[in-house]
């Protein structure tokens, strides 16, 4: 076995866009921007939101915290994200979900600008993502394949399974893989004998947020195993596999924490930057 390392991968990813940034700020340009909205108080959500904030200032990022109330309404938070739209400084924007009850993600996801959507959820980047056009893809996912193409692991051909159906990570990590010629397979609550598919997965991504759902009788020898689940019980981040049982047995592995986390945070800074480089040397301001 040996393990995916996320986090020194990230680490490159961010110090590679550091210096990028010097570059265009020693040539007298502006820093990139992103902006984070966050509405209510849940503490995780808060905890990722600081880490997002912290990893803009130390690439020299400007990074913008809109902090709002549980309680607002749809139309003062679209009120928000249109001032963000037209904000010059701002390049980026991500509304972190879940969202409060009441709020309706899809509804806030269209009002982004597609060339600001650096999460890659509205309606034209998700369709483009399927459509195999270029655009904005979700941070989660783009990570995963990044981090799979570090460690030269090869996907064509594999048998892929994908645990988990969300927007944000089973859905887009699905359409990558097939981008990537593997055959997929996904599965979610509602899918019976869970075992009998995640034991013929070559690659195995794991996106439900159960702590160790996913057993080590459940992989085949010597597979790869993607683990993008993270839940904290009593303080402690669990993901959604049984890492240390799984080690013999896979023949690589992300480890839960510095697997897949760090490299949704560096490919988030990297959609940021690339939708800085459009505003500011094409120009290019879509609606
Ligand atoms: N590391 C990172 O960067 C990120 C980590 N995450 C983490 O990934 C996990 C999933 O997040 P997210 O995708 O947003 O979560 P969601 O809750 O939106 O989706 C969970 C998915 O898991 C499926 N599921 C639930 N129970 C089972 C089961 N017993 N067997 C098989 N499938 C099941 C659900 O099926 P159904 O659709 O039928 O309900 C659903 O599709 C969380 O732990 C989250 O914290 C998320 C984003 C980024
Ligand atoms: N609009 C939106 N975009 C998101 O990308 C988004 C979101 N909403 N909502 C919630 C999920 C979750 N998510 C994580 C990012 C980093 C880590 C991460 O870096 N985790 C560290 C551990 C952190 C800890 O100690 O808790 C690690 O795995 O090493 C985890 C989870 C992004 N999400």
């Amino acid at each position: 076995m040996a393990v995916l390392d996320g986090q020194t991968l990230a680490k490159k990813i961010r110090a590679n866009i550091k210096d990028e940034i010097k570059k265009f700020v020693d040539m007298g340009k502006r820093p990139p921007g992103l902006a984070v909205v966050l509405v209510g108080e849940d503490p995780a959500s808060q905890l990722y939101v600081s880490m997002k904030e912290k990893a803009c200032k130390q690439v020299g990022m400007y990074s913008k915290k809109v902090l709002l109330p549980q309680d607002i309404s749809e139309s003062e938070l679209l009120d928000n994200i249109h001032d963000l739209n037209e904000d010059p400084n701002i390049d980026g924007i991500l509304v972190q979900l879940p969202l409060p009850r009441g709020l309706n993600e899809h509804v806030i996801n269209e009002n982004i600008k597609t060339d600001k959507d650096v999460d890659g959820f509205s309606p034209v980047n998700f369709g483009k993502l399927h459509l195999g056009i270029s655009g904005f893809e979700p941070c989660t996912p783009k990570g995963i394949i990044r981090l799979l193409k570090e460690y030269g692991i090869k996907i064509e051909g594999k048998n892929a399974v994908v645990v988990g159906r969300s927007n944000i990570v089973g859905k887009p990590i699905a359409a990558l893989l097939l981008r990537e010629n593997a055959t997929v397979t996904i599965c979610h609550s509602k899918t019976e004998n869970l075992k009998d598919y995640t034991l013929r997965a070559d690659i195995l991504v794991s996106a439900v947020g159960k702590a160790h759902i996913i057993k080590s009788d459940m992989i085949k020898e010597g597979a790869v195993v993607v683990d993008a689940g993270t839940t904290k019980v009593e303080g402690k981040l669990y993901g959604d596999c049984d890492y240390e049982n799984m080690l013999a047995k896979a023949s690589w592995i992300t480890p839960v924490p510095g697997g897949v986390g760090p490299m949704t945070i560096a490919m988030l800074l990297e959609n940021t930057m690339e939708a800085y480089k459009k505003h500011v040397f094409e120009n290019i301001n879509s609606k």
